[in-house]
């Protein structure tokens, strides 16, 4: 498409950015104004009435600090329409003091032609203008017409878009608002009901889209998302924090992102495994063998047996636990839960043969009866024994370090599979497990735990006591002024629900269920892992990025369906993106015959945007000295941007050791923030999901050592250049 060249000042559109942004600070001040207010007014006033200023204080607070976080690029682009109107289009929506639209909100129906509309279904927008802004000033301007019967295949944009990809990184990842592509633009903006896959090999945008649909449903649902929330789920703290800027940028500050570990996670998991037992873990047969398990965990009595019950001798029948378990088994509630159901069942079939033997009235004896049943250390030892109560973590030790309760329970696993998953009862936990333990929590419910009711009575009793204190400081030193009475005065006290935000109550609660949920590098999924998550989404309304061809490890899958297990193929729909805006060609051409050569590639492979020749290098080294004058070599030649050095899990420290002389401080200090330094050194499963300008890949046998995937995932990592160092062999595929 050719610019105009008829039009080529930005005056006018100067002119509309300055009101916008004046507006913006008049919205700002208004807001600081406000929330000042509520302050001062402090926690007087009924209980009603402070709760009321708490969420408005909540609400002015969030406001606020979305109206702060858009200054940047608040205003990129124009369309004018075939009437000689003009919409201006920008990262949030802005009216007028008469509530006119100024602005309009990118994920607003009428951006859309912004981003989808082309001469051949133009509707009614002749030119579409992207504005380039410093600061708040116009710097240039790029348009497009659309009133043409010119051929408009490709990408739109391209002066901005490529400008965007051949930028400098900074560390973190940055909005696409100004430049999303009309596929792009069809996932962000796709229904949200239902699981949507979205499948694209590397650099498509997967992560960007993913971030920016949170956003657009959070502002078409607003309502029923800021009630239950979104949920972004990570492969790593390092991947969320390369990300967390994305959605303040784009104005959404509520959402919650996490890794799958810390979502599920009550215990730490520290321990390692080989890839084949994580695999059995996952499996969605698991799901079977700990329901089986958990079924068979009461006991059956198999003789009757004499209680001592205050001296006395009363029968236990084996009928009398059989009917009380299936009593509990028919309440269809989780283990723990059950067993008081069981527990009471017995105790009454106790009390009625009790009272039969000795000819006692039902009716009016039953309560001493069953206060001597109940004080009785034998008929509780008899009872218990049969139904105990356990946890997660108890009967997933028991079922790995003990081969005979494990074989018992696990039809649809081999011996050879169940040898896998044998290990000592102290072993540490490993994240395979934590999807297990979670599915364990639901089938055993919460146990009776005396600690948590004495913490809930001591609370209640704080309580009481700081009423009584407030009461007291009312009566004896006459504050209040009747302005405030002793629930409320004891009130500040607590931190009341309203003052937390809806994402800091659902990140505080393992088992809060979201509105939406967003997963990333969802190729890691194992079916396991897969229903804990459904579990947390029960309007089944999700959103999956991944690539499968990324995946660590040497048990592909194939499919989606294989993948996550069969149950998900009725929920799932796919799209798929297919043009790669990080790496050059190049560099994507190589990666991809590597990965063919080694068996990969199952999708289409996404077509680089750009070509920057001399963007592979690939040299023999003859020693680590080599390796880090390449290093040295390539940081000075980059200029502004970040490097990574990309090494196998094992070579990592010796090689920081190696640079740390040469390079000082612009390498990432030990233990050090790896998103922060110029030059950092990364293992392939850490480099997943983040982007640097240059890469240098030491050694890529030994990277591939993880599975193919791995040395795929960090080939595919530079905007600029990557460049191979090896002293070995190099893989089939980057040797030609
Ligand atoms: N429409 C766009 N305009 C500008 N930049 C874009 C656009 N789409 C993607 N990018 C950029 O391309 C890069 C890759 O995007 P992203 O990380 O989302 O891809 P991905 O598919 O998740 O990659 P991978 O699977 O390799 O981790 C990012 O720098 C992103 O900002």
């Amino acid at each position: 498409m050719q610019p105009n060249e008829a039009e080529t000042t930005w005056q006018a559109d100067q002119e509309f950015v300055d009101h916008v942004y004046g507006r913006l600070d008049d919205l700002r001040d208004r807001y600081r104004l406000r929330l000042e207010e509520v302050r001062r007014q402090g926690a007087s006033g009924t209980p009603q009435n402070r709760s009321e200023r708490d969420a408005f204080a909540v609400h002015y607070e969030d406001t606020l600090a979305r109206l702060e976080q858009v200054e940047n690029r608040l205003v990129f682009g124009r369309l004018d329409l075939t009437d000689a109107a003009r919409r201006y289009i920008g990262r949030i929506g802005i009216a007028d003091e008469d509530q006119e639209s100024l602005l309009i909100d990118w994920r607003a129906p009428a951006a859309r032609p912004f981003y989808q509309a082309t001469a051949a279904r133009r509707g009614d927008v002749v030119r579409r203008r992207h504005l380039m802004t410093r600061g708040r000033q116009v710097t240039g301007v790029e348009d497009e017409l659309l009133d043409t019967e010119a051929d408009v295949e490709g990408l739109t944009g391209e002066g901005a878009l490529f400008a965007a990809m051949a930028a400098a990184r900074e560390g973190r990842m940055g909005d696409i608002v100004a430049t999303i592509q009309s596929e792009q633009d069809e996932i962000i903006r796709a229904d949200s009901d239902g699981v949507l896959v979205v499948e694209g090999g590397p650099g498509t945008g997967k992560t960007a889209v993913a971030l920016h649909r949170a956003a657009y449903l959070l502002y078409t649902h607003r309502e029923r998302l800021e009630r239950s929330g979104v949920l972004v789920v990570g492969p790593s703290r390092v991947f969320l924090r390369y990300i967390e800027q994305v959605l303040p940028s784009l104005g959404e500050s509520g959402v919650v992102a996490t890794t799958l570990p810390d979502l599920l996670a009550d215990v730490p998991a520290t321990g390692t495994e080989p890839e084949e037992v994580a695999a059995v873990k996952g499996r969605a047969v698991m799901a079977q063998v700990l329901r089986h398990a958990v079924r068979g965990l009461p006991r059956r009595l198999e003789e009757p047996v004499l209680l001592d019950v205050d001296g006395e001798k009363v029968r236990l029948e084996p009928e009398d636990v059989r009917t009380a378990q299936e009593r509990a088994r028919r309440s269809s509630r989780p283990h723990n839960v059950a067993r008081r159901t069981y527990a009471t069942a017995v105790l009454d079939a106790l009390v009625r043969r009790w009272a039969g033997e000795k000819g006692l009235d039902l009716e009016s004896e039953q309560g001493w009866l069953l206060q001597s049943l109940r004080e009785s250390r034998d008929a509780r030892r008899e009872v218990n024994l049969r139904w105990m109560p356990t946890t997660p973590e108890q009967l997933l030790r028991r079922l790995y370090a003990d081969p005979a309760f494990l074989a018992r329970h696990s039809r649809g696993l081999s011996p050879a599979d169940r040898r896998l998953l044998r290990r000592p009862a102290g072993a540490p936990w490993t994240p395979a497990d934590l999807p297990l333990l979670d599915e364990l929590a639901v089938l055993l419910g919460r146990m009776e735990n005396p600690e948590e009711e004495r913490a809930r009575l001591a609370r209640a009793a704080e309580r009481a006591s700081a009423i009584a204190y407030a009461e007291h400081a009312i009566r004896e030193d006459g504050i209040g002024g009747g302005m405030v009475d002793a629930q409320t005065l004891a009130s500040r006290f607590a931190a009341p629900e309203a003052r937390r935000s809806l994402a800091e109550r659902a990140a505080s609660d393992r088992e809060w269920t979201y509105g939406h949920i967003v997963v990333d590098e969802a190729q890691e999924l194992s079916p396991m892992a897969w229903r804990a998550l459904l579990r947390r989404n029960p309007s089944r309304s999700m959103t999956l990025v991944g690539d499968l061809d990324q995946r660590s490890g040497h048990q592909p899958a194939r499919s989606w369906t294989e993948l996550l297990g069969t149950a998900a193929s009725e929920h799932v729909r796919s799209a798929a993106l297919t043009i790669n805006y990080r790496t050059p060609a190049e560099v994507m051409s190589a990666a991809v015959r590597v990965l063919r050569a080694a068996g990969g590639a199952q999708a289409a492979p996404a077509r680089s945007a750009r070509s920057v020749p001399g963007s592979l290098k690939v040299t023999r080294v003859a020693d680590e000295r080599e390796v880090a004058d390449v290093v040295v070599a390539e940081h000075a030649a980059m200029g502004q941007g970040r490097l990574a050095v990309v090494t196998a899990t094992g070579r990592v420290a010796a090689m920081r050791e190696l640079l740390a002389p040469r390079l000082g401080a612009v390498l990432e200090a030990p233990g050090g923030d790896v998103l922060a330094a110029p030059v950092v050194v990364l293992d392939p499963v850490t480099a997943k999901g983040l982007e640097f300008d240059v890469v240098v890949l030491v050694e890529p046998q030994e990277v591939a050592a993880g599975g193919p995937g791995d040395l795929y995932v960090a080939m595919t990592r530079p905007t600029r250049l990557l460049h191979v160092l090896h002293r070995g062999e190099l893989p089939p595929g980057l040797a030609d």
